[in-house]
């Protein structure tokens, strides 16, 4: 008869550790299997078709990351948990990323947390974490569209929530470092605690030592009296530390301190204090080169880095940009929607302030248009957005008068010498292309703006500009010519 038990298997070379799993697994009505090895992993799934792996990392003849791979690709339905070592936690989150349902750190110090992630992958739908996961996101404004690296981010995100790393964010500026370092807290159990963010960058070296860890009466002048740092007052909740390569060399060496030991003192103050604050820290520069440029500790950053997610800008996942224009308009209560042009225009607008801009932009528009129309237009935009960028089609860009089309040709020219400065790939039939058709765009304005000096004589008009008539109204693109 078949077995409706829910099917385990274990895969670990230490033997204690199969043991130990088996014995409280089996007694919670699971039936379990045990193996040491990748070959015993084989001989396994080959016979019986299993409800949850729990995969060591480092095993014996592969890793637990290849076994995690064959699990996916030929047993999708059965759920995985990598268990792994402090110093294998980087992999273990790694295997996340590559679909693990979650990882688990030996020794296992909190069996019934153990017991809980086991009892909830084999009972809960994978719906109902989905739910959760979109409902967070909800409740903190974090939008993240129907891009694939968006939906992988706050998968990510959310499976490394309640686990006991630190998060390094990465991303260009207003691509939503602080909202996803909130989304964080908010799915962790920390979320009845404070979150608190600082700058790094915005404050001096003493003010930000001041604010990370408090000081003593006296300790500088103007410290008239004994303040608690963010370190004491978010003890068991989550500081995002923002623009983290900021941080003067004397406040790195004291927030690694934090990092390695969970001690710190207060500025003008010897006692050692203990903090379980969670730092989630944030830049838009490249640490990694920081570090080769001798800027950054690099022992800090791998501190930091133990789980790293990056941000894409906006002009790389611009489908999501409709739905975060929606959330934006919601956001300033407002009934306004934007034209479909207007967010064609968007769309081809390269966004380096990002969601940041987009919102700073929505904000103008709706204060400018409110009470005068129901739909927004290109008329409520900044001249930035309406100067086309070289892969813009020109003609969609009608120059009303001569301001505009200088700001245009400027526009131009200075997205063409970005593209030629910039080391990516570009298409130079498409740049070509757009060329030809400035070209024609400019004949027709020059022609346009002798004509309203003629008042309409087009064949003075000609003359000034030494053309013939045919050539004249070829520029003016009329039919016949
Ligand atoms: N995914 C998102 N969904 C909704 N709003 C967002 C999203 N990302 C960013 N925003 C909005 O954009 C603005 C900038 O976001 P945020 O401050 O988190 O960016 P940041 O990357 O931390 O910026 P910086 O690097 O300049 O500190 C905020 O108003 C935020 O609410």
């Amino acid at each position: 008869m078949k077995s409706n038990l829910r099917k385990i298997i274990i895969i670990d070379d230490e033997i204690e550790v199969g043991n130990f799993l088996k014995h409280l697994l089996t007694l919670k009505g699971y039936e379990v299997d045990v193996g040491h090895s990748g070959a015993e992993y084989h001989e396994l799934v080959a016979k019986k078709a299993y409800d949850l792996a729990l995969l060591d990392v480092k095993l014996p003849d592969t890793s637990g990351l290849s076994l995690l791979a064959n699990m996916k690709a030929h047993h999708s339905r059965c759920k995985t948990v990598i268990m792994t070592g402090y110093s294998t936690v980087k992999t273990a989150v790694d295997a996340i990323k590559l679909g693990a349902n979650d990882y688990i750190e030996k020794p296992f110090d909190d069996i019934d947390q153990l017991e809980e992630l086991i009892d909830q992958l084999l009972h809960n739908t994978a719906t109902s974490e989905q739910t959760h996961m979109l409902e967070l996101a909800e409740q903190v404004g974090f939008v993240f569209g129907q891009s694939g690296s968006m939906h992988q981010l706050l998968t990510t995100a959310y499976k490394i929530s309640t686990k006991n790393v630190n998060v390094l964010i990465d991303g260009e500026t207003g691509t939503g470092k602080e909202v996803l370092a909130k989304y964080i807290h908010q799915a962790s159990k920390r979320r009845n605690q404070p979150f608190i963010a600082i700058n790094c960058g915005a404050i001096s070296e003493a003010l930000l030592e001041s604010e990370l860890f408090g000081h003593e009466k006296g300790a500088f002048s103007g410290a008239v009296k004994e303040k608690k740092g963010i370190f004491e007052i978010a003890s068991n909740g989550t500081l995002f530390l923002d623009e983290i390569g900021e941080a003067s060399p004397s406040t790195q060496v004291k927030l690694l301190r934090v990092l390695e030991t969970g001690e710190f003192m207060r500025v003008g103050d010897e006692t050692i204090r203990k903090t379980n604050t969670r730092i989630i820290a944030a830049s838009h520069v490249n640490l990694v080169k920081a570090v080769e440029e001798k800027k950054f500790r690099e022992d800090l950053l791998y501190r930091l880095d133990v789980v790293k997610l990056t941000i894409p800008p906006l002009r790389e996942r611009i489908g999501d940009l409709p739905l975060l224009v929606s959330h934006l308009l919601i956001k300033q209560n407002s009934n306004l929607n934007f034209s479909a042009d207007v967010i064609e225009l968007f769309k081809e607008y390269s966004w380096p302030g990002n969601i940041r801009e987009l919102n700073n932009i929505t904000k103008r528009a709706v204060a400018l248009a409110e009470g005068e129309v129901a739909i927004i237009t290109r008329s409520y935009l900044p001249d930035k957005l309406l100067a086309v960028n070289v892969h813009e089609h020109p003609e969609s860009k009608k120059s009303e008068n001569q301001e505009d089309f200088e700001s245009y040709v400027t526009q131009w020219t200075s997205q063409l010498l970005k593209l030629w400065k910039a080391d990516e790939d570009i298409e130079l039939e498409t740049v070509l292309k757009r060329v030809k058709e400035l070209e024609t765009m400019i004949g027709k304005e020059f022609v346009q703006k002798t004509l309203k000096e003629t008042v309409g004589d087009r064949k003075i008009a000609a003359e000034r500009l030494q053309i013939s008539m045919r050539k004249l109204r070829y520029l003016l693109n009329e039919k016949g010519s």
